[in-house]
């Protein structure tokens, strides 16, 4: 099996949402062959642009504002457009994550936002294949997936604090993890569709 590359290019302006992407980055990392860089997409230099050029697999992720993602992340998908009119991207594999103040907070428009720059590019959208966690009586706010998102992973970080949820840090672990293993899968086929 040979190895892969995936980049988590994603954007925090108060450190909540950096910590959910070194808990992807672990999650990718944690599948053998697994090369896994982070960028800040805020402050992008040459070698940033070359690992996402390289990359098998890119991660987005993003804090919610203001029901999308932030201004640097939009700066970030906007550079892009040079990639998108070239093809440079297509057929990598893509998902995302955001993080917001509220349970909600319009998370899932900054989600669909993130799968349709993928779609632009396009990329091959992993969504996070969880069920749905704390959604019965008997389960727990503690589970993972805890808000529910199917398209990527979630996290509600308080406004008020620096800490993050531990259940969001397993879900965007597995989403991490995730990805890793569908990039694996991918790369097989292709050695073998080229052969
Ligand atoms: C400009 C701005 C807009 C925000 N808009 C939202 C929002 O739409 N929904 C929400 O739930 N939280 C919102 N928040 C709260 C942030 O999503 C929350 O503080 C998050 O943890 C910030 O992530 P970060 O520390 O990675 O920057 C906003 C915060 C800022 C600064």
């Amino acid at each position: 099996m040979s190895d892969i590359s995936i980049v988590i290019a994603s954007h925090s302006g108060y450190g909540h949402t950096a910590q959910i992407a070194i808990a992807v980055a672990d999650g990718a990392a944690s599948v053998a062959g697994t090369h896994v860089h982070r960028v800040d997409v805020a402050a992008l230099g040459d070698a940033d642009w070359e690992l996402l050029d390289a990359a098998d697999a890119i991660i987005f992720g993003t804090p919610t504002y203001m029901g999308t993602a932030s201004g640097a992340f939009h700066a970030f998908a906007e550079a892009t457009s040079k990639r998108w009119s070239t093809r440079a991207w297509s057929d990598k594999l893509a998902a995302g994550f955001t993080n917001s103040g509220s349970m909600s907070g319009d998370k899932m428009h900054t989600l669909q936002y993130l799968a349709l720059l993928a779609a632009q590019h396009g990329m091959l959208w992993v969504s996070l294949g969880l069920l749905p966690g704390w959604n019965t009586t008997t389960s727990s706010i503690e589970d993972d997936n805890r808000l529910g998102f199917y398209l990527g992973a979630g996290a509600q970080s308080f406004n008020d604090t620096a800490a993050v949820h531990d259940a969001d840090l397993n879900t965007a672990r597995h989403l991490g993890r995730r990805v890793a293993e569908h990039t694996h899968v991918r790369s097989a086929g292709l050695a073998v569709a080229v052969r």
